[in-house]
């Protein structure tokens, strides 16, 4: 592959088309996703400051994706239980170890068939994760299965080939990550130019996963062909969220750590993550609202009516100078 012309959420800016609207109340922002329609295109990220039980029962119960974090492996199935119980969807995530595979040969034998299953793994164009989607499509075949995580459009292919519903791009862009800098390997810096060479290749939803700032960044990810967006820095700094609030000099902050962390892992191995404070933002009711309504405004600037409209807009690259498309 030669060098390309790349670019990051920063280096972006989308052309506005002439309004149709009366009002941004008028635009719709929601998405289809596998066997479910959602608010909007946005997912906390599967991480163990990000998401717990109580608030992926609240996402559930308010139409909004959530993926349940693998870090608790022997509540899985009592979650998914607990879940249907109560008439809500249950979208759980598996790693590909051999525990991974009895536990999904398990849940087949009780018939307790989660709607979502994302397999959640750092380096995810590789034969273990397309096993894996093999071994899910063929034990459970009702459950819609993401991959990840990818960088490429060739492993975006191979995945969607082994029977994946949707994959995850992003390796190396999030917050709270070190992959870049102890590797020197991934996306990091080039997360958006990633997305769209993955969603030209793919056939089936891309989620775009880590290095979004700004709700500004929800739209460019769409444009660029993501179907939904996972966020986890942004998303973690709320009431809700299972990090501990922490009071430094009158201001607050919630703990953020990353999922191949040493404070995830519990050793200094293979660590590709670091810890880090967020600042508190309150209840995360009143930003997902604030993210539908500047979707909603994203959607009047494209002059359309709903989240596909963003797709057609024209862009400039700001750094490189140059028009595309
Ligand atoms: N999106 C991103 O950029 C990244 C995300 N993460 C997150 O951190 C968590 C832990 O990830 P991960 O370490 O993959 O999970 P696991 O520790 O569960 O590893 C999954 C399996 O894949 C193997 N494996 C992991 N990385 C590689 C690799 N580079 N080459 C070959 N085999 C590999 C592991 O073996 P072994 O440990 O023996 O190598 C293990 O068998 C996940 O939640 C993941 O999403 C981590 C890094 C980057
Ligand atoms: N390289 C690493 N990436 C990680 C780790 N833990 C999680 N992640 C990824 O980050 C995003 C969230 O990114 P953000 O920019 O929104 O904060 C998350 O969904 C994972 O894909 C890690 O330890 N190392």
């Amino acid at each position: 592959m030669n060098p390309m012309n790349v670019f990051d959420y920063d280096d972006i800016q989308l052309i506005p088309n002439k309004c149709l609207l009366k009002s941004r109340s008028e635009a719709d922002t929601s998405i289809q996703f596998g066997p479910k329609k959602f608010k909007v295109p946005v997912v906390p990220a599967n991480m163990e400051t990000v998401i717990d039980e109580p608030l992926a029962v609240w996402l559930a119960q308010n139409d909004y994706f959530y993926v349940m974090h693998r870090f608790n492996p022997e509540t899985r199935h009592d979650f998914i239980n607990k879940m249907h119980g109560q008439g809500l969807f249950a979208s759980i995530s598996v790693g590909v170890k051999q525990g991974e595979i009895d536990f999904i040969k398990e849940l087949a034998e009780a018939g307790d068939v989660p709607e979502y299953i994302t397999i959640d793994i750092a380096h995810g164009h590789s034969i273990s994760v397309i096993t894996m989607i093999q071994l899910i499509k063929q034990e459970l075949p009702d459950s819609f299965v993401i991959a990840g995580n990818v960088g490429t459009p060739e492993a975006v292919r191979e995945l969607e080939t082994a029977g994946a519903d949707a994959t995850k791009v992003g390796i190396g862009p999030g917050k709270a990550c070190i992959t870049k800098l102890k590797t020197g390997f991934g996306t990091g810096g080039w997360q958006l130019a990633a997305v769209r060479l993955c969603a030209k290749a793919a056939t089936k939803p891309i989620i775009a996963d880590g290095g979004i700032r700004f709700n500004g960044d929800i739209a460019k990810s769409i444009r660029f062909g993501a179907s939904m967006v996972m966020i986890g820095s942004m998303l973690a700094g709320h009431l809700e969220s299972p990090g501990q609030l922490i009071n430094i000099d009158g201001k607050q902050y919630k703990q953020y750590w990353g999922s191949a962390s040493e404070t995830q892992k519990g050793a200094y191995r293979n660590v590709e993550g670091k810890q880090m404070l967020v600042p508190y933002r309150g209840e995360i009711a009143d930003t997902y609202r604030e993210m539908q309504e500047d979707l909603q405004s994203s959607i009047s600037y494209a002059g359309g009516h709903q989240l596909s409209d963003i797709r057609t807009v024209d862009y400039v690259i700001l750094k490189n100078s140059m028009m595309v498309d």
